[in-house]
C-alpha cells in the first residue's frame, strides 16, 4: 500500500447534553482524528478513548503517545500490503486497543478509497441497510427518561438501551415497560456497576422481558458473569470484558454471555472485529455494533462494520444528530427511514470529512511522514 503520511489531529466538540453513565459523564468530547494520505487519497480514522480512564485505561493521551512513539513508526516500517497485516504487525505492542484502531482504521478507509470500493464492501459487508438503537444516559428522573423514551420512539429507533446503576435500575426500567408497554426493544447497560452480591436485583430484572443486560459485572471479568448469566433469564451481553478474539471464545465457553457488543476501538480494530463477528456467527451468537459517542468518521466506520450478516441486533449507531448540533463529515449521518440508516456505497467511508469543521474545532495537529 501507498502510504505516505499520517496526522493526528485532536478535536474537542461540545455534546449537545451531558451523556451520564455508571462511571461519569461526558460533555465535551476530545478525540484524536487520524488520516492517512497515499496516492492522492486520504483515509480517516477517530480514536474513541476517552479523555479520561474511566471506560477502560487508554486515554486520548495515551492514545496520542502510542501512536507517535510505537505505532506510526511500526506502520512506518512494515511497508503493508493490506490493512489486514497491521494486526499481526502491531502484535508485538500489548493492549493500547483504542490507539491501534484509530490508525487501523484510517488505513482501512484509505485502502478502499485506493481500491474505489466502500469500505462496507472492503470490510465483506452484505447489508445496504442497517437498524439502529439508541443510548439513553443516566437521567435526571424518571419522568426525563420517558421524555426521551418517547421521543427517540417516535423518531423511529428500533431498540432503547437505558443505562442503569444500583438505585437507578429496577424503578426506571419498570416505569419504561409501564408506560410503553411489553414490545419496546428495550436493553440495559451496566457499564460494570454491579457484584454478585447484587444478584437479587439483577434476577429481579428478568421480569421486564430485556433484550439483554450489557455489562453487569466488572470489566475484567468474565467468571463471575459466568455465573450470572447461569442464574438469569436475561441475556447477558459483555462488552467491556471482550477485547480480543480469545477472549470472545473463553467468554462463549464459559457460559459468560449470550450476546457480544463490538466495538471497534476496544478490540483494536476492524480486522479483529470482523475475526470476532465470523466467531460468533459460526457458534451462532448474534452480536451488535456498540457507539462510544463517535463523531462521524467513527460512526462511518460503525455503519461499515453493521453491515456484516451477523450484526442483527440493532446497534448504537444513531445519527449525527443524536449528539452533534454539526459532525464533521457531510453530508451529516441521518436516518434514510426511521431506525434505518442506508451503509454509503461511495469510496471507503463514504462521507466527506469537511476540512473547515475539522480546522474549527483542533485543539492540535502533528504530521508524520512515513514515505
Ligand atoms: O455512542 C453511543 O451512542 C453509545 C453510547 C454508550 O452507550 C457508551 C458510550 C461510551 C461509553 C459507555 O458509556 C457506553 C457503552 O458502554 O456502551
Ligand atoms: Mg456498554
Amino acid at each position: 500500500m501507498n502510504i505516505e503520511r499520517v496526522s493526528l489531529t485532536q478535536l474537542q466538540i461540545p455534546l449537545k447534553s451531558r451523556f451520564e453513565t455508571s462511571f461519569g459523564g461526558v460533555e465535551l468530547k476530545n478525540f484524536l482524528l487520524v488520516s492517512v494520505e497515499g496516492g492522492g487519497k486520504t483515509g480517516f480514522g477517530e480514536s474513541v478513548a476517552m479523555p479520561y480512564p474511566i471506560y477502560n485505561e487508554e486515554t486520548t493521551e495515551t492514545v496520542k503517545y502510542m501512536l507517535k512513539e510505537f505505532l506510526i513508526p511500526i506502520v512506518k516500517n512494515s511497508a503493508i500490503q493490506h490493512p489486514k497485516e497491521l494486526l499481526k504487525a502491531f502484535s508485538g505492542i500489548r493492549r493500547n486497543n483504542m490507539a491501534k484502531s484509530a490508525i487501523e482504521g484510517a488505513v482501512w478507509d484509505l485502502y478502499a478509497k485506493q481500491k474505489n470500493i466502500s469500505l462496507a464492501q472492503a470490510l465483506g459487508g452484505t447489508k445496504t441497510e442497517v437498524e439502529v438503537g439508541v443510548s439513553i444516559g443516566i437521567e435526571s428522573s424518571v419522568d426525563e427518561l420517558l421524555r426521551k423514551v418517547d421521543q427517540f420512539l417516535t423518531d423511529g429507533y428500533k431498540k432503547i438501551k437505558v443505562k442503569i446503576k444500583p438505585d437507578w435500575d429496577i424503578v426506571p426500567i419498570k416505569a419504561i415497560r409501564d408506560h410503553f408497554g411489553d414490545q419496546v426493544p428495550l436493553m440495559a447497560d451496566a457499564n460494570s456497576a454491579y457484584t454478585l452480591k447484587d444478584l437479587d436485583i439483577l434476577k429481579q430484572l428478568d421480569e421486564f422481558n430485556l433484550m439483554m443486560i450489557e455489562q453487569p459485572l466488572a470489566h475484567d471479568d468474565i467468571v463471575d458473569q459466568a455465573i450470572l448469566q447461569s442464574q438469569l433469564v436475561t441475556p447477558v451481553c459483555l462488552d467491556e470484558s471482550i477485547h480480543t478474539l480469545e477472549d470472545a471464545r473463553k467468554a462463549l465457553q464459559l457460559g459468560s454471555c449470550k450476546i457480544i457488543n463490538i466495538k471497534i476501538g476496544r478490540v483494536g480494530g476492524l480486522t479483529e472485529a470482523i475475526r470476532i463477528h465470523d466467531y460468533c456467527s459460526e457458534q451462532g451468537i448474534p452480536v451488535w455494533c456498540g457507539g462510544m459517542l463517535e463523531a462521524g468518521v467513527g460512526r462511518a466506520h460503525n455503519l461499515a462494520i453493521t453491515s456484516l450478516s451477523n450484526f442483527v441486533i440493532p446497534g448504537d449507531t444513531s445519527p449525527s444528530n443524536r449528539y452533534w448540533s454539526e459532525d464533521i463529515v457531510e453530508p451529516e449521518i441521518s436516518f434514510s427511514k426511521p431506525g434505518m440508516i442506508t451503509v454509503p456505497s461511495g469510496p471507503g467511508i463514504g462521507y466527506e470529512v469537511m476540512e473547515e469543521r475539522v480546522r474549527k474545532y483542533a485543539v492540535n495537529e502533528e504530521e508524520f511522514v512515513i514515505a
